[in-house]
């Protein structure tokens, strides 16, 4: 029998008054993915989460997760933990009293043990009998993981959960999702950073005034999405300018880093094998050779500037119907 879909959602639409903050949303989620939500601001992403948490309820459209049918009533399903607008925290309590407190309210048997685990996987064990009250915002986003995992979610939904993480905050918080996924659990989260969504995630949705406009793996949308800015630096940056001008395909792009030996060249990957092959031919060596930008930002950027209106990530019922 096939695994049902982490999340299974049809025909999802959900307003505010007039905004219509999601229109039609289909998407599936495979169970042991890593999925990524991405979308400008506005554009209905912790709309979206809201609703797999149980947090609110869609106006329209079917809702599975794990497997079972969302009612219409606020109900977090089974099996789902995670959090949408920042952990919900007692700022007066210590961070291991916070995660005994929330246990205790959800009414599961919680350890010592487990409490401490859960902080180790966060990085937290030095600062678990501070008051969270002093927390950084990433120390909170890194307790309301830790929270989370002592519900041992097989979906665990997180909007923004990089917000204020420094470098070890990130490690561990990556850790942490990838040993997840790796385990058979879901991950569903939100960014703005496509560094992040890129190291983390097998899949991504992409989503514009409240309608998706990609979802699929992220080696889909980088082939998709045709021409990048590539950055390349050569051992000749003059012979590297000629056969690049020479290689049909390619454009070359800003000029500006001429003094350092940097040359941006604009193309599809198959005439940018071409030049490499043709630099090598020549002798010209090529010392660095990347994106200008990332090719999820680029079809991001590319996808959601055609979707998106200028003032709002929301449309208004008037104009949309
Ligand atoms: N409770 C609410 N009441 C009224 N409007 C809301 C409410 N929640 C969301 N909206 C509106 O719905 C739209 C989608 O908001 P949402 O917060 O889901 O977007 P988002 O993609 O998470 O944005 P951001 O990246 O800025 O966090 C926005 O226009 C927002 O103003």
């Amino acid at each position: 029998m096939d695994t049902p879909a982490a999340v299974r959602a049809r025909g999802i639409s959900k307003s505010f008054g007039e905004v219509i903050a999601l229109d039609e949303i289909d998407l599936d989620i495979a169970q042991g993915q890593i999925h990524g939500v991405a979308g400008p601001n506005g554009a209905g992403k912790t709309t979206l989460l809201g609703l797999f948490l149980g947090l609110a309820v869609a106006d329209e459209g079917r809702l599975e997760i794990l497997g079972s049918p969302v009612g219409r009533t606020l109900d977090a399903p089974g099996g789902v933990a995670g959090f949408v607008d920042g952990p919900g925290l007692y700022p007066s309590l210590t961070a291991r009293k916070n995660l005994a407190a929330l246990a205790a309210l959800r009414g599961g048997d919680t350890h010592t043990a487990d409490l401490d685990d859960a902080l180790a996987q966060v990085g937290l064990t030095d600062v678990a009998d501070d008051r969270v009250r002093g927390f950084s915002l990433g120390m909170r986003q890194r307790l309301g993981l830790a929270a989370a995992l002592l519900t041992k979610p097989r979906l665990l939904v997180l909007d923004e959960p990089a917000n204020g993480l420094d470098p070890s905050g990130k490690k561990h918080v990556h850790g942490v999702l990838t040993r997840l996924a790796a385990e058979g659990a879901t991950v569903v989260l939100s960014s703005h950073r496509m560094d992040d969504l890129e190291a983390l995630c097998s899949e991504v949705t992409i989503i514009a005034t409240g309608r998706v406009v990609f979802t699929g793996p992220l080696g889909k949308l980088s082939s998709e999405h045709q021409e990048l800015d590539y950055r390349l630096v050569t051992s000749d940056r003059e012979a590297a300018r000629k056969l690049a001008t020479e290689t049909p395909g390619i454009r070359l792009g800003d000029e500006s880093g001429k003094d350092s030996g940097v040359l941006v060249v604009r193309t599809l990957v198959p005439a940018l094998d071409e030049l490499v092959v043709r630099l090598v031919r020549d002798g010209v060596a090529i010392r660095e050779l990347a994106p200008v930008v990332s090719p999820l930002e680029a079809a991001f950027l590319a996808l959601t500037e055609t979707e998106a209106e200028p003032e709002s990530g929301a449309r208004q019922q008037e104009s949309a119907r």
